[in-house]
């Protein structure tokens, strides 16, 4: 090795023998850590507490890498850097399965891995339904499904078994969705049939419109399901996920074609037991108001009266008689905050909540 500083070989090998140092600092470091988490595991142990995995903790953490974030990586890596170290110590103290609507490479999947990282085993279900049997039967101990998507608008099924489900919140995920076309086909004036998810296809109307007007859409169950098609259908392009182009070796024909480029999906992570207070909180709840004037105003005023802001309000048909109707309400803070627990207790008097839904740390 020559020992001219001015030498770009040398100066090279300075610099990968500076970054084989740091690198042995982060294991020594990330050893400490994972060490720490497996005493804090035996801590819970000793008093009986088997709630390993923390969400509210997990938000604590993360606020605190964002709010220390000077670069140069981008804030989004990092927090993907420390969500994997937690999910990793978390894998330690306790195997993690969460359910979610799949198949794999599904966007939902997607969103279980930001939200718990790599260590978990992911169990992808056949349906929304699927999903929650799952946590409710103990198959699971999460589950993950979508709520909302910025452009479409809600996901009714998953309402509707929130509405029925014992199940609580305990989580929500947004995930930026960007839908790639994937074909085997080498042009796009070989394709006859484009399909997808009807949400989907919703999404990317007008590219569709412009770049495949002459194509038939078919509606199909999911994303997945459409890439599945197309690695074995010439003819047939998929609206699909990169995750999936990746999954099926199908060649993306034409990259981030939604219509909105700020196009977001939100996912809930459900669970069997209510969670704690991180200080950036959101909560759900199921709220109900009879066919008299006045009587959403009503509803909602006790929030308003204490300052306390409504993020969402939806309504949908209760399913107990025609033209009867419940809204989901998110109000930002924790049922465990004194003003919230004053305006529950007061809407529970006048038989406003049908369910709360579960408090949860606002997503990162
Ligand atoms: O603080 C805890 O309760 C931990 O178990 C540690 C830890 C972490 O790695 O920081 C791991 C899992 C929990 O979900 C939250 C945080």
């Amino acid at each position: 090795m020559s020992e001219r500083p001015d030498d770009p070989e040398w100066r090279l090998d300075e610099r990968r023998a500076r970054i084989d140092a740091i690198d042995e600092q982060i294991q020594s470091l990330l050893a400490d850590r994972a060490r720490t988490a497996q005493e804090i595991a035996r801590v819970k142990e000793a008093c009986g507490d088997t709630m390993f995995y923390r969400p509210e903790r997990e938000r604590q953490v993360l606020a605190r890498v964002r709010a220390r974030h000077q670069g140069p990586l981008p804030e989004e890596d990092v927090l993907r850097i420390f969500r994997e170290i937690m999910g990793s110590c978390l894998a330690l103290e306790q195997a993690l399965t969460v359910a979610y609507f799949g198949p794999e490479g599904s966007f939902t999947e997607g969103a279980l891995r930001k939200h718990f990282g790599g260590a978990v085993a992911a169990l992808p279900q056949a349906t929304i339904a699927e999903v929650f049997r799952a946590v409710t039967a103990k198959a699971a101990d999460f589950g993950v499904v979508p709520v909302e998507n910025s452009a479409e608008g809600i996901v009714n099924h998953t309402h509707d078994l929130l509405m029925r489900s014992p199940l609580v919140i305990v989580g929500e995920v947004v995930l930026r969705v960007h839908h790639q076309l994937l074909a085997r086909a080498q042009g796009l004036d070989e394709i006859t049939h484009v399909a997808a998810h009807p949400q989907a296809l919703a999404q990317c109307r007008g590219w569709i419109e412009r770049h495949l007007a002459h194509c038939e859409q078919v509606a199909v169950s999911n994303n997945a399901e459409a890439a599945r098609r197309a690695a074995s259908e010439s003819h047939l392009a998929a609206v699909a996920s990169r995750e999936a182009a990746a999954h099926w070796g199908l060649p993306i024909l034409a990259a981030n074609i939604e219509d909105a480029p700020d196009n977001a999906t939100r996912f809930f992570v459900i669970g069997r037991h209510a969670v704690g207070p991180s200080g950036q909180d959101k909560t759900s709840l199921l709220l109900t108001a009879p066919h008299t004037p006045g009587s959403l105003h009503a509803l909602l005023e006790p929030f308003a009266r204490r300052g306390i802001s409504l993020l969402r309000i939806e309504s949908r048909p209760a399913q107990r008689a025609l033209w009867e109707y419940v809204f989901f309400v998110d109000i930002a803070g924790h049922e465990k905050d004194p003003v919230i627990e004053e305006a529950l207790a007061e809407l529970e008097q006048r038989g406003g909540v049908v369910r709360r839904l579960g408090s949860y740390p606002q997503a990162v």
